[in-house]
């Protein structure tokens, strides 16, 4: 009989932990019905994702297998998502055509805050990109957070530089 094929980003990103009652695995296409929205308005507000907006892109990722992995925490009691991150793999020229891991878009929920839910978060997005060969983990964040990423060995370097269209 055929055994289902193990998901290679899944295996890589840990998936299966669940350690405190939540789940740390990759988005999957359902999702948008257990509070991945709610999650992203607690980074930037903006209008609710329509279900077909989700999935357009939900597929365009998937099609970057693992050089794009966003991962979630699941409450295994309720359901629902009480923390996102992700990990974009830029594959660059220089560094003899080396890869390096940009962290983005952390987030987790505010009744689950302070339980260390976050740092595991950053912590398997890094193990991602190290895995991926990444020579380093780069991210941009507020000032008061070099606190909460120096946890996880994040040292503040150069500035951040926006242009906004
Ligand atoms: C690259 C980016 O995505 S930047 C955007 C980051 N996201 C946001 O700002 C969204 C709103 N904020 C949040 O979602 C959360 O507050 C997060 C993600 C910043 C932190 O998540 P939490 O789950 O609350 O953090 P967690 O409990 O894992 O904290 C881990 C450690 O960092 C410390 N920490 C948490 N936040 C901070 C902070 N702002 N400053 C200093 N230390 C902090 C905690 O005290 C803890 O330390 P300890 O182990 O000594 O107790």
């Amino acid at each position: 009989m055929e055994q289902p094929q193990a998901d290679p980003v899944a295996s890589e990103a840990g998936a299966g932990d669940d350690a405190d009652g939540y789940r740390i695995r990759p988005l999957e296409p359902g999702d948008i019905s257990k509070g991945f929205c709610d999650l992203l308005a607690q980074l930037s507000p903006s209008a609710p994702l329509t279900e077909d907006a989700y999935r357009t892109r939900f597929a365009e990722l998937a099609r970057l297998g693992a050089d794009h992995l966003v991962l979630v925490a699941e409450h295994a009691a309720t359901g629902r998502l009480a923390a996102a991150g992700a990990v974009l793999v830029e594959r660059k020229f220089i560094r003899r055509c080396g890869t390096v891991g940009h962290v983005e878009d952390v987030v987790v929920d505010a009744a689950a805050r302070g339980r260390g839910l976050g740092e595991r978060v950053v912590r398997r997005l890094v193990e991602h990109a190290r895995g991926r060969g990444c020579y380093k983990a780069i991210l941009n964040c507020a000032p008061e957070l070099r606190g909460f990423y120096a946890k996880v060995g994040f040292q503040e370097k150069n500035v951040q530089m926006g242009l906004y269209f």
